[in-house]
């Protein structure tokens, strides 16, 4: 007979578990409904996409379509093509009403889905086309957030999203963007990134707003070791002193399996490990954007297996078709993952928030815990009803 710790989670649990998203992009998750409609709103007043280039007219018009349009057009293998795609949602999120709402729709989706806690980013300047500053743009977002944690709540669901503001990495506004994240810390802002194309941009670029935020005790993750390997993560760890890292999946790269089972690890591998830093893997981002080749083969199972700080994330709901579910659903599948395994990577990912230590204890604590507890409880009670019935057809 198969003990708790054994059995696979059915689909039901996995969404009803307690989850913590770390990474999440806000205009990676919009509902393809809310693009079509925000799209016809916006459309005759001509607003400027991301760098206040022209909005593209939308390649799909019907919801579903739009869907997996976004889906096969981010499936390229190429990061910077996966990236183009932003411009379609980018270009629909330039007002305040706009920005309120899919802040709003983000929060609720991720609580429908079981998240709990969340870190959702965004780059404020990329929403500027429509005549907001940036402080518009952040209080717009903020206000939407709380707004999605009221509807949750009035659902039944409890969600608590933090925002955390991200600067593109081939732009020069780092340093800016840092001051705005450091002027709402306390004000729903928790924390930094920086993110785009990797290649040919790397995270050193932007030392003087990092050396700004470690000055200021705040907190920043930078998008590095997804399409560029160990330098990236060298860099964003020992010059630029990232909390934690956007993917960090390239840190298999200096990881050695050998013929015989034994594993080895290299210098900055260790480090990584040693000092618990953080990595945000995305499984099904990367295999669209060619770090891995199938779920199975990602390197989650190993750096689970070797107990590094893993978390689970989805990166972009909308370009990867999924949810935090369907993550721990393909891990389930490719690892045979139990819920103690679900739990380990939710507690994992609480601990490397970037709210007090004292509330990420209790969300751990009165949160999380207790939430795996009652999944893993109720084999217990299946267990009775078939023994009751045995009992009966006993006599
Ligand atoms: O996976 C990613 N790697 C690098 N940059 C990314 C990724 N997903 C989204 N972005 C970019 C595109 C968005 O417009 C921006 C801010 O969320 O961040
Ligand atoms: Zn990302």
């Amino acid at each position: 007979m198969k003990n708790q710790h054994q059995i696979t989670p059915s689909w039901d649990q996995i969404r009803r578990a307690p989850k913590v998203l770390l990474h999440d992009h806000l205009d990676g998750g919009l509902r393809p409904g809310t693009i079509v409609e925000l799209a016809h709103e916006t459309a005759p007043r001509r607003l400027g996409g991301a760098g206040g280039t022209p909005v593209p007219p939308l390649p799909e018009t019907d919801p579903d379509k739009l869907g997996v349009w976004f889906r096969e057009a981010a499936d390229s293998g190429s990061l910077e093509r996966y990236l183009e795609t932003f411009s379609h949602t980018v270009g629909v999120m330039q007002t305040r009403e706009a920005l309120v709402r899919v802040a709003a729709e983000c929060a609720e989706d991720l609580a429908e889905d079981g998240v709990v806690y969340a870190e959702v980013r965004y780059a404020p300047e990329q929403h500027l086309a429509g005549g907001l500053s940036l402080e518009e743009v952040v209080e717009a977002v903020n206000e939407g957030f709380r707004e999605g944690e009221l509807r949750a709540r009035r659902g039944g669901r409890r969600i608590r999203v933090g925002a955390l503001l991200t600067a593109m990495r081939h732009a020069a506004r780092a340093l800016e963007i840092a001051e705005l994240a450091n002027r709402y810390r306390d004000l729903g802002v928790v924390g930094f990134d920086i993110a785009g194309a990797e290649a040919g941009y790397p995270p050193t670029r932007h030392l003087d707003a990092f050396e700004y935020l470690k000055r200021e005790n705040n907190h920043f993750t930078i998008h590095a070791g997804e399409a560029f390997g160990l330098p990236s993560i060298w860099q964003a760890l020992q010059w630029c002193g990232a909390d934690r890292l956007g993917h960090g999946v390239r840190i298999i790269d200096d990881i050695q399996v050998l013929d015989d089972g034994t594993v080895e690890l290299g210098r900055l591998a260790s480090y990584v490990r040693d000092k618990r830093i953080p990595l945000e893997l995305c499984p099904s981002s990367n295999l669209q954007t060619g770090a891995a080749d199938s779920y199975a083969d990602h390197p989650i199972g190993l750096l689970r297996r070797l107990h590094f700080r893993a978390t689970v994330n989805t990166d972009n709901r909308l370009m990867s078709g999924t949810s935090m579910s369907r993550e721990f659903d393909h891990l389930v599948e490719a690892f045979g993952y139990t819920l103690d395994d679900l739990q380990w990577f939710s507690v994992n990912a609480m601990k490397s928030a970037f709210i007090p230590f004292d509330e990420r204890l209790a969300m751990i604590n009165d949160v999380i815990k207790p939430g795996y507890a009652e999944l893993k409880s109720e084999w217990l009670f299946q267990q009775t009803a078939s023994t009751r019935g045995s009992l009966a057809s006993d006599g």
